[in-house]
């Protein structure tokens, strides 16, 4: 990611805001416990961070998309000079190796053998699913379609949810996504989904407690897929009804993961499927902080202040909402943060929109 690239002393905000739903968003809160453990944590991680950027001299020497995080270290320069060659693009779908396998494409004995995942555990509880209403380059229709052989229209996946909800209790139009002991997640004011506690949450609570689908290096060279190839065809139809913010990357699936991967620690990063569905608000705002804990290996999500019944639970992504834009494909609306006018956040939008269409994904 593009924190990689850049230089601690002298960038140290778009370091830390390029991250996805990096820890060092909960040093700024007011657990002192908190504060403490995570900053040095943060600066363990920083200290450790290697640069990165694409290397497509070796793009060609793998046949998947794992090709296309090869690691170059390049301390210091932050910055990518050369283009990404992108083997997969929105409209020529990236299956993996079982989805390959299940379409007749690959002999299977061509199909390398899934990597294991330390300790992974699927995912449980979700009680209904649904398409988002966040953009879905691939839609899970038609990877499932792919999966099942199944034409596109026999394939039933209920409504998106309203995007422009406004209330914050559920009804039967707005039925949740699924539920869990604190919080339902439901159609947000925010876009999409959200998470909405079910009842009054008092501050230092445990919400949720979640083990990761996806915990792998995060590092640039193509773990991420075969992490993703090895998952069992219902987590994948899982992971692909997350919610993702195209325009972060020319591969969907990989756009899907820069969407909702959160850092563990200072080489890994994971994708929880319940978590994936909290929504953003700047720290001052945000209601919730997240800690990794490796010997659980359960991403704890706690409370930071008393929260009513019905309100929406928040985390925050980034220190700064400068970058919430490019990273995550939204302008923030929470009370810290400055009100843009339409004609600011379209100048925004095209001037970020143009730099993602023209520039190497380096993010990572
Ligand atoms: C990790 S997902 C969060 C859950 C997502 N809303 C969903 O439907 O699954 C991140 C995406 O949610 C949306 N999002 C998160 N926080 C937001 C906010 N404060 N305002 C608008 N959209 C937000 C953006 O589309 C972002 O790319």
């Amino acid at each position: 990611m593009a924190a990689f690239a850049l230089s601690l002393h002298t960038n140290i905000a778009k370091l830390v805001t390029s991250n996805m739903l990096t820890n060092i968003n909960q040093t700024m809160a007011a657990s002192a416990y908190w504060q403490a453990s995570l900053a040095d944590d943060y600066l363990i991680w920083a200290s450790q961070s290697v640069p990165w950027k694409w290397n497509p001299a070796k793009l060609n020497q793998k046949s998947n998309g794992a090709a296309r995080f090869l690691n170059k270290t390049s301390p210091g320069t932050g910055e990518s000079s050369t283009p990404l060659i992108s083997q997969h693009t929105a409209t020529t779908p990236r299956l993996s190796s079982e989805e390959k396998q299940l379409s007749g494409k690959v002999k299977p004995s061509l199909i390398s053998t899934p990597p294991v995942t330390p300790e992974k555990q699927s995912s449980n509880g979700i009680i209904s699913s649904f398409d988002t209403a966040c953009q879905h380059p691939l839609s899970p229709i038609d990877r499932l379609s792919i999966l099942t052989g199944s034409p596109p229209e026999s394939i039933f996946i209920p409504e998106s949810p309203p995007s422009t909800t406004t209330t914050h209790e559920s009804s039967p139009s707005s039925p949740p996504l699924f539920i869990t002991e604190n919080f339902e997640a439901r159609a947000s004011p925010k876009g999409g989904y959200g998470a909405f506690a079910l009842q009054k949450i008092t501050a230092g609570t445990v919400i949720l407690s979640e083990y990761p689908l996806i915990n792998c290096p995060d590092d640039g060279n193509g773990y991420f897929y075969q992490v993703y190839d090895g998952l069992s065809t219902e987590d994948r139809k899982a992971f692909l009804e997350l919610a993702s913010w195209s325009k972060i990357d020319d591969d969907p699936v990989t756009a899907i993961w820069k969407t909702n991967r959160f850092r563990l620690d200072q080489t890994h990063s994971g994708l929880f499927l319940k978590a994936s569905r909290f929504n953003h608000a700047c720290l001052a705002q945000s209601s919730c902080y997240y800690r990794w804990d490796r010997a659980s290996y359960q991403m704890h999500f706690t409370s930071m202040k008393d929260i009513a019944k019905g309100e929406e639970i928040t985390v925050s992504y980034a220190i700064s909402p400068d970058f919430l834009y490019e990273d995550y494909g939204f302008f923030c609306d929470c009370k810290a943060c400055p009100t843009l006018s339409a004609g600011e956040k379209l100048r925004k939008k095209s001037e970020v929109e143009s730099k993602l269409s023209s520039e190497v994904r380096r993010k990572w």
